[in-house]
């Protein structure tokens, strides 16, 4: 009886196995991916009931997901960095051209001949960026520099008679003349008219300058 009871249930679980086997032989190579596209009903049966596959199915399973793994494994990998690969390619062309910038920039120009030249250098534009520089001294700079040998010997601060004079009719214009004359850096003209000739020539030269 024990026996007989015994084997009863291996016979009952050898046709169950075949008949496994044979769906998986008749479904030859597509039964592995429904099985793979399904995890949860395989996860879902009891261990009991766990089909018995062939050696040979089941290492063309196996292989079939270890190339499905790789497969999953390349496209995860080209997927994270195709859209990278822009943005590295670009970032590091934008770091080497400023590199590359810097350095041509540091060899044309090197540090010391640009404050040789700063030193040097008596332009006007150079000399308003001097903040700490005095107006006076800085007038006397363009002054030595300028090409009109009259303009040079003349210094601000000191009262000199006028070397040039606006002379014109009443409502005829002259203050517009003046104003745009005065605009040259190189000319001081007087604040208000002087009337000298006509009004204040008793008062002398000392009063004119
Ligand atoms: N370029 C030009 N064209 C035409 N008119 C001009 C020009 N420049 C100055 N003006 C006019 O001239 C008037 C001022 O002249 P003056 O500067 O000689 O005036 S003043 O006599 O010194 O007070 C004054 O006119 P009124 O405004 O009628 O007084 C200015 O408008």
């Amino acid at each position: 009886m024990l026996s007989a009871a015994r084997s009863e249930p291996q016979s009952a679980q050898v046709p169950r196995a075949r008949s496994d086997q044979e769906r998986t032989r008749t479904d030859s190579d597509d039964v592995c991916a429904p099985r793979r596209r399904q995890p949860r009903e395989e996860s879902v049966e009891p261990p009991g009931e766990v089909p018995l596959l062939p050696p040979f199915c089941v290492k063309r399973c196996l292989d079939a997901e270890s190339h499905a793994c790789n497969d999953m494994a390349w496209a995860l990998l080209f997927a994270r960095l195709a859209p990278c690969s822009p943005r590295l390619s670009r970032t590091s062309l934008c770091f080497l051209s400023i590199s590359f910038t810097y350095a041509c920039y540091c060899v044309l120009f090197p540090a010391e001949s640009l404050t040789q030249k700063s030193a040097v250098d008596p332009t006007p534009g150079r000399a308003r960026c001097q903040t700490p520089v005095p107006r006076t001294v800085e007038t006397q700079a363009v002054r030595t520099h300028s090409p009109s040998p009259a303009l040079s010997t003349m210094k601000f601060g000191n009262k000199k008679l006028p070397r040039a004079i606006i002379v014109g009719v009443k409502k005829g214009g002259t203050r517009a003349v003046l104003e745009f004359i005065r605009i040259h850096p190189d000319v001081r003209a007087a604040g208000t008219e002087t009337h000298f000739f006509d009004r204040n020539y008793d008062r002398g030269l000392d009063w004119y300058r």
